[in-house]
């Protein structure tokens, strides 16, 4: 016999802590019936709940557990309203003054028609109170409103557990949905697969079978689509050729498993051309988003081209203002450098290119200067009314890279995002409509910037202002789709400038030799000898830990700040992963000790002291992904006014405070993945290198990581896997039809005629948009 599940009934008295965004709630009750071995007359509840109220009863299923200050709890598990079972005790329920202007006869009419079930169908299906005598439209709304206020978050909660939904994933699908949840649960549950996150297919696959939904359902293949196209964006892929779609598609929709034929599949991916939730060319299939990102950016791209320079520069003065520059900076440029700075006056748009210290820097303000005497126009702020007279912007995709052009050119640089104004949504406040200001912008690290936010920006950009684009194409690309600067070199469309000669080299860094060497294949094992910056230090796996942890020591030992040396590596979970050597370099840098507070979360110990990294923008607070902060107070949840949790962390201009569910938007920062480190340059760089990273070992990647150093490089770890990775190339292709549209649309007239019309077309649409839009 199973036994019987335990239960509190119990009304509320009153709430003694709600933190409304997460539905938690500590609650005092005053128990009235239970089948748990507990005879007091209150308790004190806690857990996930909607809206509750004193003086309304609930049942409430979960257990006890001891606070070492408050006693005896209640951890509730799951619970209910309590509402009468009986037709009986619905009447009253549904007469009482929780439902104003309903009284006793109204309410037996309503039980009467709809039984026991009555509140359930009212909330799932308002109308069926249409025929229902003596309620008029008034009575009517403020009994559904009142009922869904009441039972809406219960009634779906519930909905959800008995398909198997937690309660936290079932308040994250309320939160979405409100009462429309189980509706989509019921229709199409895949919907919760685009638009909650942690929701896999396969859950909702369990679902639809469930409901009898068949599982070659038109609604099934359509998400298998559309969830292939959305996971193919974070390959970096702006689209798929068909006949992948169609195999990733078969695969994820187990298709001959479940009779899925390539017609019916085929017959979903016309439909859904027609009804634009996807754009198919030839023989490639697009999310709108990413194909009107695309279109998007060569027209604008195109646009700003089409204006040529209006000054002309005449060589003798140009050489004369470089000579200038030259004494100032103690240095002669060489001849593509000096190729550089004319073009870049001369050109609309340009891309600079060059590895690291070819003098993409030194020649930016070579331009900077060489601009500003020829047009007579002053690079000192101060000397404008407005900063929006300042003529030059200059910016990048992250806050470090930002700010590293300020301490190279002594001028104001900000983040891509900040420019133009985004809300941290979708919202960008510059347009077309609103552009920015200025004669001339440099956008530097520009490898990592994605198609998106390429579209965005050069929008935003007005036709007669001139572009320099400058980044190293060697670098990983950007995290997002695309590939945006290496098909603009590739397409020839654009001017372009590489800078191959190396000028720190000479000044003696093995860091940017060995660089170079790999850029041209030329690595060997020899290469890899101690030098004043540079250091290889051979170890095996099970050393691996050890080793970080020595060279970590040792630097510290030397007068280094652990802000100023940063550990790189590939990958998070293995068992040399980043998450083990944060937790390791945590427990020797800023171990357990009295007076450093904690906060507890499920996989991470955030301590007083330790050095933490943003994973996601978050505007409205300054702080974007990839900024490294360090843990400069927690508070507890009675130690302030809002009653929760707190850990605080100052990041270079900001205090920014994280309460406990904010605290996913951060990680330890001991160890950060090589991805996140673009952009961003440090004293020290740690670099292990194992098999276990292997399937990571690329070449764009160990030179990006690499190129982070500044002062010194150790590596420590299997040279073999190391000499090998360095000349394996990432041939994971993306797939983008950037070259294709540029090369098309400055050569091929019609093809220009139909994308513009098509643009225009989309115009209304096309602002604010993500890829979930079209989902
Ligand atoms: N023509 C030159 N003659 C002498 N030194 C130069 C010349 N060009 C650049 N340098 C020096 O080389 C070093 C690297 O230059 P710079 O910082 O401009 O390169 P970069 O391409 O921006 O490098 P990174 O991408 O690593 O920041 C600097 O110290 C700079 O002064």
């Amino acid at each position: 016999m199973s036994e019987e599940t335990k239960y509190i009934r119990g009304e509320l008295i009153y709430t003694i802590y709600t933190n409304q965004a997460e539905h938690f709630s500590i609650a005092k009750i005053k128990v009235l019936k239970t089948n748990e071995a507990f005879d007091e007359d209150e308790l004190v509840v806690k857990g996930y709940f909607g809206e509750i109220f004193p003086g309304e009863a609930y049942v409430f299923y979960g257990e006890f557990v001891h606070h070492k200050k408050f006693g005896e709890q209640y951890h509730v598990d799951h619970y209910e309203r309590y509402v009468p079972k009986t037709e009986e005790g619905l009447v009253s329920y549904l007469s009482s003054d929780l439902f104003p202007k309903i009284g006793k006869k109204t309410a037996s009419r309503i039980v009467e028609a709809l039984g026991e079930g009555a509140i359930n169908k009212i909330i799932r299906a308002p109308d069926v109170l249409k025929d229902i005598k003596g309620l008029n439209d008034e009575r009517r709304t403020i009994l559904v409103e009142r009922l869904k206020t009441y039972q809406g978050f219960d009634t779906v909660v519930v909905a959800l557990q008995k398909v198997g939904i937690g309660l936290k994933l079932a308040q994250k699908i309320y939160q979405h949905y409100q009462d429309e949840a189980i509706n989509i649960l019921e229709e199409n549950p895949y919907q919760y697969v685009f638009d909650i996150e942690g929701f896999g297919f396969h859950r909702a696959d369990l679902i639809a079978t469930d409901r009898g939904i068949s599982l070659n359902h038109p609604s099934r293949i359509r998400a298998g689509i559309l969830y292939v196209l959305n996971e193919s964006l974070n390959d970096g892929h702006v689209f798929l050729p068909k006949d992948l779609i169609r195999e990733k598609v078969n695969r994820l929709l187990e298709a001959r498993r479940y009779d899925i034929t390539d017609e019916m599949l085929m017959k979903e991916l016309v439909e859904m051309a027609e009804e634009e939730y996807l754009v198919e060319e030839q023989d490639r299939i697009y999310l709108p988003v990413s194909y009107y990102a695309e279109a998007g950016l060569t027209t604008q791209l195109k646009r700003i081209s089409e204006l040529e320079v209006e000054e002309t520069i005449v060589e003798a003065d140009l050489l004369k203002v470089v000579g200038e520059v030259e004494e100032e900076e103690h240095l002669t440029y060489g001849k593509v450098q000096y190729e550089a700075i004319k073009q870049a006056l001369m050109t609309k748009v340009m891309i600079l290119t060059g590895g690291p210290g070819t003098g993409k820097t030194t020649v930016i303000k070579g331009i900077l200067k060489a601009y500003s005497e020829l047009n007579d126009v002053s690079m000192k702020l101060q000397d404008y009314a407005k900063r929006s007279e300042f003529p030059y912007i200059l910016t990048a995709p992250t806050g470090r890279a930002a700010k590293r052009i300020t301490e190279s050119t002594g001028l104001p640089a900000y983040t891509i995002h900040r420019l133009l104004g985004w809300d941290g949504h979708q919202h960008f406040e510059k347009t077309q409509d609103n552009p920015l200001e200025g004669k001339m912008i440099i956008i530097d690290e520009f490898s990592m910037v994605d198609i998106f936010l390429a579209n965005q920006l050069f929008k935003a950009i007005p036709s007669s202002m001139q572009v320099l684009l400058v980044g190293d194409e060697d670098q990983l690309p950007s995290v997002g789709p695309g590939q945006v600067l290496s098909d603009l070199l590739h397409s020839h469309q654009v001017t372009q400038i590489k800078l191959d000669e190396v000028y720190r080299q000479k000044e003696g860094s093995k860091i940017i030799t060995l660089a170079h060497q790999i850029k041209h294949d030329e690595l060997t094992a020899a290469d890899l000898t101690k030098a004043s910056d540079f250091n290889f230090i051979p170890c095996q796996r099970h050393q691996l830990l050890h080793s970080i942890e020595t060279i970590v020591i040792r630097a510290i030992e030397r007068g280094f700040d652990i802000q100023d040396i940063q550990i790189l590596a590939p990958m998070y979970k293995t068992d040399v992963g980043i998450n083990e050597i944060n937790a390791r370099i945590q427990s020797v840098v800023n171990p357990k000790r009295k007076g450093a507070r904690e906060l507890h979360t499920k996989d991470t110990v955030f301590r007083t002291g330790d050095k933490v990294i943003q994973l996601v923008n978050q505007p409205e607070d300054n702080v974007f992904n990839g900024d490294i902060g360090k843990i400069t107070a927690i508070f507890r949840e009675n130690e302030n006014i809002d009653g929760e949790d707190q850990v605080i962390v100052t990041f270079e201009e900001d205090d920014v405070t994280y309460t406990r569910q904010d605290l996913l938007n951060i990680t330890h920062a001991y160890c950060i993945s090589i991805h996140k480190s673009q952009g961003s340059e440090f004293p020290i760089v740690v670099m292990p290198v194992d098999r276990a990273y292997r399937r990571m070992l690329r070449k764009n990647l160990l030179y990006t990581a690499m190129t982070r150093a500044k002062q010194s490089l150790i590596i420590c770890g299997d040279q073999a896997a190391f000499l090998e990775g360095v000349t394996t190339i990432d041939t994971n292709e993306r797939y983008t039809t950037l070259i294709e549209r540029l090369t098309g649309v400055f050569t091929d007239k019609d093809y220009r005629e139909r994308l513009e019309e098509d643009l225009e077309e989309q115009a209304l649409g096309d602002e604010d948009v993500s890829p979930f839009d079209f989902m």
